[in-house]
């Protein structure tokens, strides 16, 4: 498998640099140059498998044997052997029709633990190979920094930094980053929103003189192995609902901020999974819930909410759905994303959003619906969803049709958002690792939501 851009400047790359990569370095997203279709018979012995033993079977069609067998292996056992469930992303049963994928079993309580405890395998490993200096460079709005820091701290070879927006994610979320002690990690906590944090790195990405000489790399779904592993849970999940492989559709209901988790799913489903309808679920940032239902993509007022996540306007993953289905037209892409930035809009119609509605169907869920959802399914299957699985539980239930099969994805552990749960009347008890955050120190510098102030941040760290 070669790899190569939206915006069509970056020829055919291989795996391992297509990862080291990151951002493509014209600016477009990294994405494989076909997408594999699995034979129905393929599918039908993939069911049989253990989630490790899936996902090399997965990882196969996309790593071209770069990593020798044994060692993938050992990288990908590695990375499970930390989930606290034996199957890693277990399926469980809400009703008839709707089930939950549980992906907040990793370390550190979401569903980014699944790609992120590769990804630092992975870095630790190219580090090793290579002789190589990793400079980890991302961006949060919560779950994304905790989880990508926890997969690197303290390896040798590699220092993270992450940007947070300062005061706009839960307690818990703040706590599990900057409470790790480790030298090689730095947090960031940056005056501003997560598309202000997100814009930032990507601008220190596309300047590629900067990107060489601080060695950047990157942990966001703007690097396609976020991707790749996030599309082995819809494989597994399908594998334990559906009756019929190969045949029975199944729908998926996926809480979205940066379009990087659905778009894995509509992977999967190019890739010839029987998916159904791709769920997406938004709260009141619903720039993608508008794209979906009129066509236009185009940022709104900038609203925290109960699930702050998901508190995301400019969607990174956004460029490489378009790409598909504009036809895979870089220079189309090239010049659209060009009128983004300049007029702040994208538009479609006709034929491309006919198109787009056959694939998605989307429902924003606003904060009353979110905390209504959660004491519902509490009522009535007592199981208590985080507010993000809540928002793909109330989406499922808003665009699912009476007997379809839908599985909704359980992005993160309540325990991560208690600020939501409490507002429900409920009261819960923290798994340990959570509770003893509060007793830890934290580490974390305050910074303006200012391009040159955090290059400079993140140079003397690199550096240090
Ligand atoms: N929701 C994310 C935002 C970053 O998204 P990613 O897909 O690029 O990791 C978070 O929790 O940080």
């Amino acid at each position: 498998m070669e790899y190569i851009s939206t915006r069509g400047k970056v020829g055919s790359i291989g795996f391992i640099d297509a990862f080291m990569m990151g951002l493509a370095n014209d600016g477009g997203l990294l994405i494989p140059k076909n997408i594999p279709v699995i034979p129905v018979e393929t599918l039908q012995a993939w069911s049989k498998l253990s989630y490790t033993e899936l996902v090399l079977e997965l990882f196969s069609y996309f790593t071209n044997d770069e990593i020798p067998k044994e060692e993938l292996k050992q990288l990908v056992e590695a990375s499970y052997s930390t989930f606290r469930h034996p199957e890693v992303t277990p399926v469980t049963k809400l009703s008839d029709d709707l089930y939950l994928l549980e992906l907040f079993h990793g370390p550190t309580f979401a569903f980014k633990d699944v790609a992120l405890q590769f990804m630092g395998q992975f870095y630790s490993y190219v580090a090793k190979k290579k002789g190589v200096r990793i400079n980890i460079l991302g961006a949060t709005s919560g779950d994304t920094g905790a989880s990508a820091i926890e997969g690197v701290r303290g390896k040798d070879g590699i220092k993270i930094c992450i940007l947070h927006p300062h005061g706009k994610v839960s307690k818990v979320q703040e706590l599990q980053m900057t409470t790790v002690q480790d030298d090689n990690v730095l947090n960031l906590s940056v005056d501003g929103n997560f598309d202000d944090c997100q814009r930032i790195i990507k601008e220190l990405f596309a300047d590629l003189e900067f990107k060489s000489a601080n060695d950047l790399a990157a942990i966001n779904s703007i690097n396609f192995v976020r991707i790749l592993a996030q599309i082995v849970y819809y494989f597994y999940a399908y594998f334990k609902v559906a009756d019929n492989i190969g045949t029975t559709k199944v729908n998926f209901s996926v809480p979205t901020g940066n379009f990087g988790d659905i778009f894995a799913g509509y992977m999967a489903k190019r890739m010839g999974l029987p998916v159904g309808k791709l769920i997406l679920a938004t709260n009141e940032n619903n720039i993608l819930e508008r794209f979906i239902k009129e066509g236009v993509y185009m940022p709104g007022d900038f609203r925290m909410t109960y699930s702050p996540s998901m508190d995301i306007q400019v969607a990174s993953n956004f460029e490489r759905y378009l790409y598909y289905v504009l036809g895979e037209d870089p220079e189309l892409i090239t010049k659209l994303m060009e009128q983004f930035k300049v007029e702040g809009e994208i538009s479609i119609d006709g034929e491309a959003l006919a198109k787009v509605q056959a694939e998605f169907a989307a429902h924003g869920v606003l904060g009353a619906e979110c905390l209504a959802t959660i004491s519902s399914v509490k009522t009535d299957a007592n199981y208590l969803l985080d507010p993000h699985s809540a928002c793909g539980v109330a989406a499922a239930k808003a665009c699912a049709a009476p007997n379809e099969l839908t599985v909704s994805l359980a992005t993160a552990h309540p325990a991560k958002f208690n600020e939501a749960i409490e507002l429900c009347g409920i009261e819960q008890q923290y798994p340990e690792q959570i509770k003893a955050l509060f007793d830890k120190e934290q580490r974390q510098t305050r910074i303006a939501g200012d391009k040159d102030a955090i290059a400079k941040a993140i140079e003397v760290f690199y550096k240090g």
